[in-house]
Formats: C-alpha cells, structure tokens, sequence
C-alpha cells in the first residue's frame, strides 16, 4: 500500500542546511498498523508530510497503492496532535466533518451518511451542531479522526494525535482507534513519541534513529490481536517489548550502531 525507498529530506533557508532524514525505505502492506517512533527531533513529523504529499522529498520516493506521490493523493487521510488548529472553530462539527466529502465532490445525501456514520463511530452521535471549541480536548480530536474516517481513506496517517490529551482520554482513544482499524480495515502509519502506545497500538513498531534518520529497527509486535488496557499492558511479553525498544531508542540517542 505505502512503498518509502531511499528518502531523504534536508532543509535549507536563512544559510543553514538540516539534513533531517537521511535514508528511509520501508513497506507498509494493505491493512497494517504500524507505529512510527523515534528519538525527538528524528523527523516523524517530516516523514509523515513527504508521505502525505505534503512537502517534497529531496531524494527518493514515496509510492501509495502503486502510484508517485507528488502532492495530497486522493485515498489518503492525515489527523495531525493539534486539533485546536486543525477544525474550523467557526464551523460545527457536522459542517467540519463534511467539508473534505465536499471538496471530494460527494452528493448530499452520502456526505450526510457518511458524516453520521463516522461520528456515530467516534461516541458523538450527539455533537453534530455543537460548535469544536463547546467540546473538551478529547471530544475534538474524536471529530478530527471522524473527519479522516468519513472520508474514507485507504491510508490514515496519524501524527502524534493523542499527544494533547489526558491520560485516560488517550487510553480510550487508544481503544477507538484500534476498534476502528479492526472494523474498517484502513492501513494506519501512526506516529508517536510514547514507546508503550507504539507497542499497544502496533502490529509492528519502526524504530527510527536519531536525526539524519534511518530505519534502526522494524519490529514484529507478538501480542494478541485482542488487546486491553489492563491485561494487555501487564503480560510479561509486553513489558519486554516495551523495554526493549527503550533501549533501542536511547541507543539511537547515543548514535550507538543497532
Ligand atoms: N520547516 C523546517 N525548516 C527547517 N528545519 C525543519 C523544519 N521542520 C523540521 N525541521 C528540522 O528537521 C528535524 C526533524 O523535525 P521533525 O519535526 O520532523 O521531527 P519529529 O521527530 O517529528 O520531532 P518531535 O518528536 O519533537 O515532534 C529537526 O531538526 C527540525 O528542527
């Protein structure tokens, strides 16, 4: 589904030069989830704008169900951390969720199916004329992953999405989420900085290096398909997992070789 071969994204402006990411190839097959995590600073948020058409790679290729990415491909949804700044405060959630069916040129009735359907998904049935900034944190970032699911994405590429809510929020989104991709089968790339929501969310975990970034590790995540707050974070095999890529990632930030 996603094809990242031999990327590289250096900055440049004010007479300084950023090599951000330095070489990545990886795959990402239809219907995977796989968490992205990596030291701060690695360039996961850069990744993810080359990989959603949203910034130019310097070098290499990003191919999306078999075609170049050159700019947002149709298919593809983003939900970014900062929900404050990514719903339209002037606009309810109704009229939020719809505007991307809109731009897709989807008739009335389906852009109204398709709105009720997936905030139906996301627990706020009832929130349809409430305006984004009447809602908590929490309830926000549910309308922005509404607003992704309604469009109806092959790919869903989360960045850090949860990083600005609450804790039990964030364990709840963390459920939604899963549910979502078990029901729906979308591929999800989901970035985050907190190794234990990588190693409970994922199927596997890329491992990123420190900046100029590289794969350091595609990890294989061996829990049971049925997962819970409580009995999956106490197994013994998650505990493993979860130290092991603490480890990966303070080697990486020590640029110790994997
Ligand atoms: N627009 C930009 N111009 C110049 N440098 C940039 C720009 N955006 C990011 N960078 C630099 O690229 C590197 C990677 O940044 P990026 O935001 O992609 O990392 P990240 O892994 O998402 O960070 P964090 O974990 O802190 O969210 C950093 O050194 C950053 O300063």
């Amino acid at each position: 589904m996603l094809d990242v071969n031999g990327l590289r994204k250096t900055y440049t402006g004010d007479g300084r030069t950023i090599e951000a990411i330095r070489d990545l190839t990886f795959t990402v097959a239809d219907g995977d989830l796989t968490c992205l995590v990596g030291p701060s600073g690695c360039g996961k948020t850069t990744l993810l704008k080359c990989i959603a058409g949203l910034l130019p790679p310097s070098a290499g290729t990003v191919t999306f169900a078999g075609s170049p990415v050159t700019a947002p491909p149709p298919g593809m949804a983003v939900v970014f951390q900062e929900y404050g700044r990514s719903l339209f405060p002037w606009l309810r959630v109704a009229a939020n969720v719809e505007l991307p069916l809109r731009q897709k040129g989807l008739a009335r009735d389906r852009r109204r199916e398709l709105v009720a359907s997936s905030l139906a998904a996301v627990g706020l049935a009832d929130a349809h004329t409430a305006y984004p900034w009447q809602l908590s944190g929490g309830m926000q970032q549910r309308v922005a992953i509404a607003r992704a699911l309604a469009y109806e994405p092959r790919v869903l590429l989360m960045d850090e999405p949860f990083a600005a809510v609450d804790a039990q929020t964030r364990a709840d989104l963390e459920d939604l989420i899963r549910g979502l991709w078990q029901r729906l089968g979308v591929t999800v790339l989901f970035v985050t900085h907190d190794i234990d929501e990588a190693v409970y969310l994922g199927q596997r975990v890329l491992i990123l290096s420190a900046s100029p970034t590289v794969v350091r590790e595609d990890l294989a995540i061996d829990l049971p398909s049925s997962r819970d707050q409580l009995h999956t974070r106490a197994l013994p095999r998650f505990t493993e997992l979860r130290t092991h890529v603490y480890e990966q990632i303070q080697a990486a930030k020590r640029s110790v070789p994997a």
